[in-house]
């Protein structure tokens, strides 16, 4: 089988939010953790997911190079670096320089930014994002405990991040269908642009995204440009589809290590019925080995059902004084080590599902739990769909933070 699709994507839930949304319109999708180091699995696309979304800049850069080698070396047709729909990264990067590598790799001009994704809210008008009805730097984006992001206009945010000009194509083009898109972007192209910054309004928009950049070596963007490309690229497959969904018996456990604004409506709905445990940072910075086991022990000691839910989740206030005192990295370190820690004892101890909320947090827990792939199954909420590891011993639903409705961890189990 050929591999129509490779995919990088800089998170562990941007990954799986890309993968539901390849499978969903069209293509068979294996998920792969890290960069792949034997032979790649078969399937119409291959997503692999990296944690590269806050490390240094190089380092982000050589990861994303490895993949690219790997993807390439399988055969794989074209690449889709994928990154958040908020366009999560600092001034340093890392969405410019990855982009960049993969563009010189792939001997690419020019390449698209397309973090659109209507159907969870995210738009871009004149070049300028949108988080539902308020411009990113209006949105709870701006409080980001890793990615801040401050500025909407994302002509601006990728050219002080990237080696060359960017330009927008607008609405108007878009509008006007693939080969207007196509007639807009070699204009670009002629002019020097390097990076096509695509206004996207709806999911009809997607559609004609898809057809107008499946031919370029590289695009990059969020998941709605994935089920874009993948509509364009389903055509000519046999629209192979994951088999029939077999969810895994046993334990679930929910771990929260997001700060998002939905995250924490999403724990507070929770915890009103279910057994729940706010993480205490400041004990676990000041001796993490006797707090990560009273944790255990506290998951473990709950019943089965509803799942136990341990929560690292703040608002914004608590997240300033938390890193004020222990220092940022700091605290990002010590609860992404305990979430990873509790998921690798609680897997020994018999769990089998977690439902895990944050993208780093998903990527320290999957990491922790040593999975190398994932099958990848029906959507909870867009963007967030079951996994199963490669050795179907655990399912995973990594959700976003700023995805899925309130009752999603409710939802999850039903
Ligand atoms: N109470 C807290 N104070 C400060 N940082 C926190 C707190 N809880 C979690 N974090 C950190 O915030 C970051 C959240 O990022 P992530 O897991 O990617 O969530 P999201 O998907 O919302 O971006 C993680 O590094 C996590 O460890
Ligand atoms: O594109 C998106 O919004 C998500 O797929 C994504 O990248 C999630 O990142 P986190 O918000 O850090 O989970």
């Amino acid at each position: 089988m050929t591999i129509r699709l490779g995919v990088i994507a800089d998170d562990f839930t941007g990954a799986t939010d890309i993968a539901g949304f390849l499978v969903s319109n069209g293509l068979s999708a294996v998920q792969v953790n890290g960069v792949p180091e034997g032979p790649l699995p078969q399937a119409d696309a291959i997503v692999v997911s990296l944690k590269s979304r806050s490390i240094p800049a190089d380092e982000a850069v050589s990861m994303s190079l490895a993949a690219l080698d790997a993807l390439r070396a399988a055969g794989a047709e074209r690449i889709l670096f994928k990154y958040c729909s908020t366009f999560d990264s600092t001034p340093a990067g890392n969405i410019g320089p990855v982009t960049d590598a993969l563009m010189a790799a792939l001997g690419a001009d020019l390449t698209v930014i397309c973090p659109s994704l209507p159907v969870n809210g995210r738009t871009v008008y004149q070049g300028h994002l949108f988080v539902g009805d308020v411009l990113l730097s209006e949105s709870g984006m701006r409080n980001h405990p890793v990615t801040p992001m401050t500025d909407p206009n994302l002509v601006r945010v990728m050219e002080a991040q990237s080696s060359g000009r960017a330009g927008v194509v607008p609405f108007a083009v878009i509008q006007q269908g693939p080969d207007a898109t196509r007639a807009a972007l070699a204009r670009l192209a002629e002019d020097g642009v390097r990076y096509a910054v695509l206004d996207t309004l709806t999911d009809v928009d997607l559609t004609t995204i898809g057809a107008a950049t499946v031919d370029l070596p590289l695009t990059t963007g969020g998941s709605g440009l994935g089920a874009g490309v993948a509509r364009a690229l389903a055509t000519g497959t046999d629209g192979v589809q994951s088999a029939p969904w077999q969810p895994v018996e046993g334990r679930t456990v929910v771990l929260s290590g997001s700060c998002s604004v939905m995250t924490n409506a999403q724990v507070a709905a929770y915890r009103a019925d279910a057994p729940a445990l706010s993480v205490d940072v400041d004990r676990l910075v000041a001796d993490p080995d006797a707090y990560r086991a009273e944790v255990l022990a506290w998951v473990l000691a709950q019943p089965a059902e509803p799942a136990p839910l341990v929560y690292a989740t703040a608002g914004p206030d608590e997240v300033s004084r938390l890193q004020e005192a222990h220092g940022a990295a700091e605290v990002s370190e010590a609860v992404e080590a305990l979430f990873g820690w509790l998921a690798r004892e609680l897997s020994a101890a018999g769990v089998r599902r977690f439902v895990v909320a944050g993208g780093e947090t998903s990527g320290s827990v999957t990491t922790a739990l040593g999975v190398d792939g994932f099958h990848v199954g029906p959507q909870i909420a867009p963007g967030v769909p079951w996994v199963r590891s490669l050795d179907d011993r655990t399912e995973l639903a990594l959700k976003s933070g700023n995805f899925g409705d309130v009752d999603f961890f409710t939802r999850a189990q039903a």
